[in-house]
């Protein structure tokens, strides 16, 4: 019989680390002890401390095959969204996947070289491309631009005529669809600084075709992250699809159509479409226009892959509140902070006396920086001791990436884990490092 993984009671909310680690492929308890693929939590923080984030590279390939799977019977191209995470090794095992990617930035371009991928299956989004990311680039011939504006268009045809060569561009249309997710990360309506209204889209593809160095090759949308329903991708693909036949009557003919990232994923008892529901609603639709798809999938692919582990240690109960403070913080993990995100915290060593809310009190989880603002979980039913180390589950997407030196505090250590072997994937910064490219003043 399956068990709830919440109980809401008056205190507090109660997560069952045994029925939520059901749900997270990567991770199971063992003999009361909490691990990742074959590798024991315990030996982890052992060899690395904490705060330490740790992602399964199964976990990451398996999310990954789903949906090549899921899309097999058209011509498709992952672009895994490299700001979900971005660090060398998750990069280099999903480039050896086979997978493209979607960049923001100059950085993630060369990350993606530096850990093997390949240019020519990357897209370059964002609303902000300077000449030398442009020109970067389209030296390393980079797959696409998806092109945020008609000054980003007369940018890269300059860039590109300087350079005497031809820029792949689709236009990113906001096809103004409400995603239905928290307002910081919706990006597909008409309020949103992203992409090119629907309504000036062919006009300015028309523009596009004009220009002497650029080369048409496809249309990009994409309009939010988290999303659990499958509708508002429905209703933004259809509103891409008219555009791709208005395109076609003016004799603009693409290679291919990217419907970005965005899926959802389950943090605690969310219900997010899965990848094959997600394939099954799209796929019709698609099929019927022959181009090759591109998906820009960035949390669905890590987010369950990894957790932020970290030790308590202090605890502070109060007449109204207890605390317990931990020694990772919003700097680490800002998602509770930004977007009042709810993800579970479970321990990597089940208490003795079972697991139920008998034994547990309230708590909330914070950092030690000096800011309200600064907490991973509240009001969280848990035994907890000094010294306990902590799961925050589903901390692989925007986990790392998003983290900060706020209060001088050295990021943590990444690791990698696959069937019983662990490898440190970046070393814990060094408080020197914090400051080492700073100069006194010479006066
Ligand atoms: C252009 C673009 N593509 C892909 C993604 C990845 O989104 P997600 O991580 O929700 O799959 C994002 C982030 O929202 C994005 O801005
Ligand atoms: N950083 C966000 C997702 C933003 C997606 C970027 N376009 C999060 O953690 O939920």
């Amino acid at each position: 019989m399956s068990q709830s993984v919440t109980t809401q009671t008056e205190q507090g909310l109660y997560i069952n680390p045994e029925a939520l680690t059901a749900h997270l492929p990567a991770l199971h308890y063992q003999n009361d002890a909490l691990h990742m693929e074959q590798v024991s939590i315990t030996e982890v923080v052992k060899h690395y401390g904490t705060p330490c984030y740790v992602y399964s590279k199964q976990a990451i390939l398996a999310v990954y095959q789903a949906y090549t799977d899921s899309f097999a019977s058209l011509n498709h191209q992952i672009c895994y969204a490299v700001k979900a995470n971005s660090n060398l090794a998750v990069l280099g095992v999903l480039a050896q996947a086979g997978a493209g990617f979607d960049i923001v930035s100059r950085g993630e371009l060369m990350r993606v070289l530096a850990a093997g991928g390949e240019a020519s299956r990357v897209v370059f989004s964002g609303v902000g491309k300077t000449y030398s990311d442009i020109e970067y680039a389209l030296n390393q011939s980079i797959g696409c631009f998806n092109v945020e504006s008609i000054s980003e268009l007369t940018l890269i045809n300059d860039v590109a005529k300087a350079l005497d060569k031809s820029a792949p561009i689709s236009l990113r249309v906001n096809p103004d669809v409400d995603a239905k997710t928290h307002p910081y990360i919706s990006t597909g309506l008409k309020d949103n600084k992203f992409g090119i209204a629907h309504e000036d889209a062919l006009v300015v593809y028309q523009q596009a075709a004009k220009l002497s160095h650029i080369n048409i090759v496809g249309i990009d949308c994409h309009i939010g992250s988290q999303l659990t329903e499958v509708e508002p991708f429905v209703a933004a693909l259809d509103k891409v699809i008219e555009l791709v036949h208005s395109l076609g009557k003016v004799g603009i003919e693409l290679r291919h159509i990217d419907l970005g990232g965005g899926l959802g994923v389950r943090y605690i008892d969310e219900t997010p479409v899965s990848i094959d529901e997600f394939a099954n609603a799209l796929l019709p639709k698609l099929s019927k226009l022959g181009l090759t798809v591109f998906f820009e999938p960035g949390r669905s692919i890590v987010a369950n892959a990894g957790i932020l582990l970290t030790q308590v240690d202090v605890l502070k109960p109060t007449e109204h509140k207890n605390f317990a403070i931990v020694d990772a913080a919003m700097n680490d993990l800002i998602r509770p902070a930004l977007y009042q995100a709810e993800m579970a915290v479970i321990p990597s060593a089940l208490p003795n006396n079972g697991i139920d809310t008998e034994g547990t009190q309230p708590w909330d989880i914070v950092g030690a920086i000096c800011e309200t603002g600064d907490f991973l979980a509240k009001d969280r039913l848990l035994s907890l001791a000094t010294g306990d180390v902590l799961a925050i589950t589903g901390a692989g997407a925007y986990g790392f990436t998003m983290s900060s030196n706020y209060n001088s505090r050295p990021r943590a250590s990444e690791v990698m884990v696959a069937d019983d072997r662990h490898q440190l994937i970046r070393k814990r910064e060094s408080i020197e490092a914090l400051y080492a490219d700073e100069v006194l003043w010479q006066g």
